[in-house]
Formats: C-alpha cells, structure tokens, sequence
C-alpha cells in the first residue's frame, strides 16, 4: 500500500521515479520545475502544487535534502506532497493551505551528496565539490548563502563539515536556490529548510546573535506549532532564534532568505534527540513526518492570516 512506500527511504532514482509518477498522477496540480543543477550534474528538480487557479497566488518553499546524511528531510518532502494530494478537499487546514498559497517543494536539494550517504558514506553532510586547493571535498551549502558568510560557525578549511565554499553561492546548488528565490521573492512568503536531528524549530537569525525585527512573531508561531506537536503527539521539541537555541551558523539559507525579504523563514530539525540521530530507523518516519507536518501547517496557517 502507498503508505508503506513512504514509511520507507528511497534511493535517488527512487525519488526521481517518485517525482516523475507524481506530477503524471496530477498533471493540473504538481508541476515538474527545473531549479537547475548539482556539481555532478544531476538535476535540481522542485514541484510546484497549485490546487486552484486563483491569480497571484502567494507560495511556501520547502527544501529537503540539503544535508545528505539527513535522510528523514527527503522523507518528509515526499510525505507532505502525498498529504498534500491526498487530503485536499478533504482536510481542512491542507485544503485552506493550498486555497491560498502555491507549495514549491525541492525534495533533494543536494542529490550527490545524498546517493554518496547511499552508495559510499551514510554520514556524508556537504556537497560533493572538488576544490582546487585541497583534496577534501565538499562544500556544508547551508554555510554558503550570503547572509554573513563565512563568519563565527563556519570554516574556510575545505576538510571542515561547515566549510563555506570558496565564496558565497560559490556551490551550484546553493546559487540554484538562491536564483529561484530571487526571482520568486515577490509570491514567496514563507520558507521552510528541512534537517535532522535534535528537534528543534529555529528561525532567524543563525548568523548573528541580534534579534529578527519580527522576533516576536515568529517566536508566538514557533510555540503555537512546538506546542501543538506536545499536545498531538507528545513530542517535546525546542524552539527559538538560531544563534541562542542551537549555535552560531552563519551562511544559512534561511537567514539569507530572511534578508531577501522572506519574513517567515525556518530550518527544522527533526526527530530524533540522539538516539539514533541521523540513522532514525524506518519505523520512526510517520510519527517523524507528522510531528512536522502538524508543525508546518500551523505555520503556514498563521502566516495565512497574517498577510
Ligand atoms: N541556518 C542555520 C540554522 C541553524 C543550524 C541548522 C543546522 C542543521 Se544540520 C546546521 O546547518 O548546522
Ligand atoms: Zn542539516
Ligand atoms: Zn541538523
């Protein structure tokens, strides 16, 4: 049945399998977009779903997969697509979602990275860029935005897990977020980048200790979703500003989305706490997936209100 298909990983070309079977399946609602592509030239492939053809549309990002070893962000891309199709018309908070904003949804945002963790180093971070002056490899891309790149929380050592790159945007797969984003910065309204492990919803700033100038609101939606993750499944997950809640992480693609103009911007840490941190077992994906997607929606729902 479906649902044991997403309570699985899949490989790459599982997940290009995946995406291709879905925007066939809905050809009217899930389009195939081409952001551009990685180091080794795979395809950066996003969905966009649009449930209605209501004119301008505002839209949520979300991107999975930016660090490969974090198997359970990928999962969660294909897991939110399918609620996505599935439950609208049927669930009212994903039907009152999609009524009003267009999902962009970028499931492996760093795919050489993520069949390296498959075929060679299940714990495997960075992207997988050859540097001219060194024989490590790989670049950590959520230290290659611009958004104080390079500073406290990043490493210009090419052999360092944070290493920046070369200089910001400096990594095919970045630099393709980044163009899209610009280009789409006038719809685009919230922003979601999805990691594991620790539980934790942070939002900006990372790169700095200063506060957001909408600290406050994105705290109060931050507690809500956190709180309704206790309330519905018994989860406890922090929450708070990047730099105080888990460490200085300057080059973050949410900050850098921040600052474009994106005023509702989160990276997500998902389960688990440790125990088996970036190996979370198949079994632990749906109540995984779920938490987040209960987090997501609560999310997208304010920001819904709000503007
Ligand atoms: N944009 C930085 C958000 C806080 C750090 C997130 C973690 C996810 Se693994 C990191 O990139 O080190
Ligand atoms: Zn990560
Ligand atoms: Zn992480």
């Amino acid at each position: 049945s479906s649902s044991s298909f997403y309570e699985r990983y899949h490989s790459l070309e599982d997940i290009y399998d995946w995406i291709n079977r879905t925007i066939q399946d809905s050809p009217n609602t899930a389009n195939l977009i081409l952001i551009g592509s990685s180091y080794e030239k795979r395809p950066l492939y996003a969905l966009k779903l649009s449930l209605n053809n209501r004119p301008n549309k505002k839209a949520m990002w979300i991107d999975c997969g930016i660090h490969a070893r974090e198997w359970i962000a990928p999962a969660f891309c294909l897991w939110f697509v399918r609620h996505a199709l599935l439950h609208y018309g049927k669930n009212q908070d994903i039907t009152n979602i999609l009524d009003n904003m267009d999902v962009y949804i970028l499931p492996v945002m760093n795919p050489d990275g993520y069949l390296y963790t498959w075929t060679t180093d299940r714990m495997w971070r960075k992207n997988r860029s050859i540097s001219n002056s060194s024989i490590c490899v790989g670049a950590d891309l959520n230290r290659n935005f611009d958004a104080n790149w390079c500073t406290v929380g990043a490493s210009h050592d090419p052999c360092s897990e944070i290493y920046c790159g070369e200089f910001p945007e400096s990594e095919p797969e970045s630099q393709a977020v980044a163009d899209f984003l610009r280009s789409h910065k006038d719809s685009v309204q919230l922003y979601f980048s999805i990691h594991s492990y620790s539980q934790m919803l942070l939002f900006p700033y990372s790169c700095t200790l200063d506060e957001a100038e909408n600290h406050k609101d994105l705290l109060e939606m931050a507690k809500e979703a956190v709180e309704k993750i206790q309330r519905y499944y018994r989860n406890n997950y922090k929450y708070g500003a990047g730099a105080r809640t888990i460490y200085l992480a300057p080059g973050g693609s949410d900050d850098w989305a921040y600052n474009l103009g994106i005023k509702y911007s989160f990276t997500f840490e998902l389960q688990d706490r440790g125990q088996y941190g970036f190996l979370l077992p198949p079994f632990r994906i749906s109540k995984a997936c779920n938490e987040a997607l209960t987090a997501v929606k609560s999310i997208a729902l304010r920001v819904i209100e709000k503007t």
